[in-house]
Order: structure tokens, then C-alpha cells, then sequence
């Protein structure tokens, strides 16, 4: 069966030391949370050696936020998806709004970003989701559906299994505007089905669907009830340690 997952995305927020307390923080109140929820700290690049230490033979498994579509040379300012391994960690985040929106990421760099994760042994949490503009013209499927098929259908079935997919719908994200509980469902429902319809049943039920978008301690029960929401991909509320965890243990 499929893993529940419950992943912070720090984005670009706390200096170093602000991040080890957080991540201290989640470590020592972890305890409550369903054994059978992964719990994932993702901070920025500048925090990742320390954290990775600190979470070492601890419940907490340690990502990144992004990795590049190259595997090494000229490119300055770029972190490669084996130096990400080397300092220990399980995931790496590609393809969140905030990069294909700000750093031009198309589905194509995603696909190569997560060739390269798969190489170095790490999880891509591949996220999708569309933008208010396309749900409000009742084009969101489709535009999850082009979304999925290019960023991961050229992935074969060995390799589609180790991707864990997130679906942020845009609107939703640091917006307070949580998709419902039905809406959720219905899109993960839906991007289940193209999986499915790609590479068989087995497989679809096998990869772990995460929502992000306005995720709280108030909403994520509900959200997480639904039997293709897998967990969450959390931001603003995985900035504060006792609402992450009770966030995990909404399941
Ligand atoms: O983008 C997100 C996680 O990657 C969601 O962010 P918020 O939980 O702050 O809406």
C-alpha cells in the first residue's frame, strides 16, 4: 500500500540557526504522529547539513526544495542532485508553482530534474496544479493532465514508482483559500486515473498523492480523509512546530 506522507516545505524562510531549532522542534514532538506517517523537513539549501545531521536515526527523513535539471560543471548558483545525496537526504521537491512561475521551470526541465534524482537515489516530490485563472475556466484537468504526461510519462514503470507526486493547486498556495476536501479528492482521483491508464492499476496505487495549499491543523483531517489524498505538502503551517505535527497526526 502506498506511504502517507506529511512533508514542510520551508521555502525561503528562517536563517540557520531558526531552522535547526524548527527542525529540533519537530524531532522532540514527533512522537504522537501515526507510525505509518512519514514525516519530511524540507529547508533551504544553506540549512541542509545541519538538519540532515540533527534527523539522522530519527523518525524525520530530510529533503530539498529544488535541484538542477544538470548533473555538474558551469552553472553557477545551481545545487546538483548528487551533492544533495551526499549530505544524506531522501527527497527533493520539483517543479513547485513558485519555480515554474519565478524561474521559468517548464515540464521538460522537470522531467530532466527528476532523471537526474532517480540517478542519485533520491525521491522527487514532483508537484502540479493549476493556476485560479484555469479552474475558474474549468480547464484544470487538462492542465494537470499535460502537467503529469510531460513531466512524468517518459518515466518508465520502475521508475514512475519511486516519485511521489504533489498536487498544489496555485490559488490555494499562501493564499488562506484551502481547496475543499471534494476538490482535493477529486483532482487526486483524477490524476490516479492517468496514472492508471499509463502504467496499470498496481502502479497508480501505489504512488502517493500529497495536497498543498493552505494546509492547517483545522482543514488537514478532512483533506487527509479522503482515500486518495495520501498527505500533505505543507508550507506556511510546517514553519511552526506544533502545527506541523498536529498536522500529521490529522491522519
Ligand atoms: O506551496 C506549498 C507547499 O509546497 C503550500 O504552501 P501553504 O501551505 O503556505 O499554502
Amino acid at each position: 500500500m502506498r506511504k502517507k506522507i506529511v512533508a514542510g516545505n520551508w521555502k525561503m524562510n528562517t536563517l540557520p540557526v531558526e531552522g535547526l531549532a524548527l527542525a529540533k522542534d519537530v524531532i522532540s514532538s514527533s512522537a504522537g504522529v501515526p507510525n505509518d506517517v512519514e514525516l519530511v523537513v524540507i529547508p533551504p539549501f544553506t540549512h541542509l547539513n545541519e538538519v540532515s545531521k540533527l534527523a539522522s536515526g530519527t523518525r524525520v527523513a530530510v529533503g530539498a526544495q529544488n535541484c538542477a535539471r544538470w548533473e555538474k560543471g558551469a552553472y553557477t548558483g545551481e545545487v546538483s542532485a548528487s551533492m544533495l545525496k551526499a549530505l544524506g537526504l531522501k527527497y527533493v521537491i520539483v517543479g513547485h508553482s513558485e519555480r515554474r512561475e519565478y524561474f521559468g521551470e517548464t515540464n521538460q526541465h522537470l522531467f530532466e530534474k527528476i532523471v537526474l534524482a532517480h540517478k542519485h537515489d533520491l525521491i522527487p516530490i514532483f508537484c502540479c496544479g493549476e493556476k485560479l485563472q484555469e479552474r475558474e475556466s474549468n480547464t484544470h484537468f487538462d492542465v494537470v493532465k499535460v502537467q503529469v504526461e510531460e513531466a512524468l510519462f517518459k518515466l518508465d514503470e520502475s521508475s514512475i514508482k519511486n516519485v511521489v507526486i504533489a498536487y498544489e493547486p496555485v490559488w490555494a498556495i499562501g493564499t488562506g483559500k484551502t481547496a475543499t476536501a471534494e476538490q482535493a479528492q477529486e483532482m487526486h482521483a483524477y490524476i490516479r486515473k492517468l496514472l492508471a491508464d499509463k502504467y496499470g492499476n498496481d502502479v497508480a496505487n501505489s504512488i502517493s498523492i500529497l495536497y498543498g495549499g493552505s494546509c492547517k491543523p483545522s482543514n488537514a483531517a478532512e483533506i487527509f480523509a479522503k482515500p486518495d489524498v495520501d498527505g500533505g505538502l505543507i508550507g506556511g503551517a510546517s514553519l511552526v512546530a506544533s502545527d506541523f505535527v498536529a498536522i500529521a497526526k490529522s491522519f
